[in-house]
């Protein structure tokens, strides 16, 4: 396991492009990295020519490429260009009263009359976000900005994206046989928000833009340790456990939770394999945020309250690519991945046909009990 010290030092970032506005030797404040009680190890990070890349890809593996300019053309997106150049559409704006932004299904939560929503979602203009962002200098309530990129982007963000490093992901995406980019999400969060900890059912290159991230993994052979909401829940593939309050009563297995971890800032791409478990977090900028407006606040913002009232923002965007848990030919024993995929379908199947996730409980159990639960002696 590397050092804190160590992995500052790495995170010292390169000037990537002359007319970048990142400024050499940006860094992030190692005080705003929470603490958690299950051990962690660095996920390698590597070059895009390393030869062991595409080994952990195949297997896999989380890891890090640092220099693969997959979006250097996005790495000048602060938040006056992305104002200038996003176009008019709208985006999806979560408002949390503390820093988890904890996903949940919007349709299910409907059905669910006891469900507490744990954010609340705006649909607005990139100008309006701004002056979201402003507002939540004067309150607890934090936002994270989520939205898939679509066709109402402007013009210089289209020549940003046809720019960027297709053939790098397109040459992996064909090797390892992945189906097709699903979506790229665009996340513009408050420093401190939290993704709190979920799987999702696809392939992710993960590109920090702006500011750090830190990343944390766990494999999926760590599902009975991570406790996952049913999957008929509005928070399926979501954690039941709080990192920060880990109700060990509730969920005593994870104590043997073991994370990989990567801190990412502008130009890094992280691998998340799917069904990998991720929480990711806003770390605090070492230097103070520029989002480009200081020059020209009054012009640029075009509102009562300053620019500088801004609070400083990550920006990441990722990309999803489809992918089936099941090879063509099924080798034994099966993978972590397959193992949650064959869960997931039976949960999912038995659920439909019980109606009702305390029946599906019922059911698995009367399977189970007495007949598989029991010691390879008594069995006989
Ligand atoms: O960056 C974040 O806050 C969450 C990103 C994430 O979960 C993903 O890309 O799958
Ligand atoms: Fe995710």
């Amino acid at each position: 396991m590397k050092s804190r010290e160590m992995c500052d030092e790495q995170m010292l970032v390169e000037e990537p492009m002359s007319d970048s506005p990142i400024s050499m030797n940006q860094s992030y404040d190692p005080a705003s990295i929470p603490e958690y009680p299950f051990p962690m190890e660095q996920i390698p990070r590597m070059s895009i020519n390393d030869p062991r890349l595409q080994h952990l890809i195949e297997t896999s593996q989380p890891v890090v490429i640092t220099d693969s300019q997959l979006v250097q053309p996005a790495l000048k997106w602060n938040l006056r260009y992305l104002k200038s150049n996003l176009g008019d559409g709208l985006y999806y704006v979560y408002s949390s009263h503390n820093n988890r932004f904890k996903y949940f299904d919007k349709e299910r939560a409907k059905q669910c009359s006891s469900f507490k929503q744990p954010t609340t979602r705006k649909e607005v203009a990139f100008s309006d976000f701004i002056e979201m962002l402003k507002k939540c200098n004067e309150s607890t309530e934090r936002i994270y900005l989520q939205q898939t990129l679509n066709d109402t982007v402007g013009p210089n963000i289209v020549q940003d994206y046809l720019q960027f490093n297709w053939h790098f992901v397109s040459r992996i995406q064909s090797k390892m046989q992945w189906g097709d980019l699903s979506s790229n999400l665009l996340l513009i969060g408050q420093e401190g928000n939290i993704t709190p900890v979920h799987y999702d059912e696809q392939e992710n290159f993960f590109a920090q833009v702006s500011g750090f991230k830190r990343c944390l993994l766990f494999s999926p052979d760590q599902f009975e340790c991570l406790y996952p909401h049913p999957v008929s829940h509005p928070c399926d593939r979501q954690s039941q456990v709080n990192f920060s309050n880990p109700d060990y009563q509730r969920f005593p297995k994870f104590r043997d939770a073991h994370a990989v971890e990567a801190i990412v800032g502008p130009g890094d791409v992280l691998y998340i394999p799917m069904y990998w478990w991720h929480q990711i977090e806003s770390l605090a900028s070492a230097e103070p945020y520029d989002h480009g407006f200081t020059d020209d606040a009054a012009s640029s913002c075009g509102s009562d309250t300053s620019d500088e009232d801004i609070p400083p923002v990550t920006v990441s965007v990722n990309f999803w690519y489809r992918s089936s848990p099941l090879p063509q030919q099924i080798e034994y024993p099966i993978s972590a991945q397959q193992r949650v995929s064959v869960m997931r379908n039976i949960e999912k199947m038995v659920g439909a046909v019980m109606g009702s996730p305390d029946e599906v409980a019922n059911l698995l159990r009367t399977i189970v009990d007495g007949r598989y639960n029991m010691t390879s002696r008594e069995a006989t």
